[in-house]
């Protein structure tokens, strides 16, 4: 049932988009209902252009027939539609359940709006029960590895990192890197973890997108809610 909530979301979301616009275009399965929705309105005429965000999504456009671009010929995009792993009322989201956090983060970063969708498994009161993907260059990991699990320490989450792993070998993102999961449970303070994170040396990114969505489609048995982000208490 969540594939089909997963569409409903898609295709909300793609009513949304209007010719001329320049789009980041999202991965995962919800993503993929997204292109296939877009690819029906390009047939009808819809004129767009998409970065994508993934050499996945890349496959699925060239497929379907949705015209791309690159980021370097539009720096400047209007709207990124994406899924998530976990969203929260701030629209604070855990994204990289596949692997594609990097591109992800800065296609929405160059993007006047992101919109997430996705069903309503994703919606959390507060984001960690999914694992929290970080994104290591492969040089120096193992230093990179303890210096993850010195802040993780210091702000006492869980220390549970486990090396992506895809058919008995490490995960190789489309950067070239790797990922470490890190299974937090509860992540009470994400704004301080993701500036924790982010100055790690070796550390590329990782899964925590804050301020970045701004607004969300999440379908579920009451049909699709359109979700803002609750200003910060
Ligand atoms: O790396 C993958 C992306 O962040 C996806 O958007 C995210 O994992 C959600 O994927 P799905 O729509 O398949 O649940």
């Amino acid at each position: 049932m969540s594939e089909h909530f997963k569409q409903l979301a898609a295709e909300r979301a793609a009513e949304d988009v209007k010719s001329g616009m320049r789009l980041g275009i999202g991965t995962g399965s919800t993503a993929e209902h997204f292109v296939r929705a877009l690819a029906v309105k390009v047939s009808e005429g819809l004129q767009v252009v998409g970065v994508p965000t993934s050499e996945r999504t890349h496959a699925l456009c060239v497929e379907l027939g949705v015209p791309m671009t690159t980021l370097d010929n539009e720096p400047e995009l209007d709207l990124t539609v994406d899924g998530a792993d976990e969203l929260d009322a701030h629209l604070s989201l855990i994204k990289g359940g596949g692997g594609a956090l990097l591109r992800e983060k800065i296609v929405a970063a160059a993007s006047k709006e992101m919109v997430v969708i996705a069903d309503s498994s994703k919606a959390v009161s507060r984001l960690g029960a999914f694992p929290l993907p970080i994104e290591v260059v492969p040089f120096g990991l193992e230093a990179t590895r303890r210096s993850v699990l010195s802040v993780l320490s210091k702000l006492e989450l869980p220390d549970v990192l486990h090396l992506r792993e895809k058919d008995g070998q490490a995960f190789v993102t489309d950067g070239g890197h790797v990922i470490l999961d890190a299974h937090l449970e509860d992540i009470p303070d994400a704004r301080e973890l993701a500036m924790e994170l982010t100055a790690i040396p070796g550390v590329v990114d990782h899964g925590l997108f804050i301020d970045l969505a701004t607004r969300a489609y999440v379908a579920g048995e009451d049909g699709v809610a359109e979700i803002l982000p609750e200003t910060a208490a």
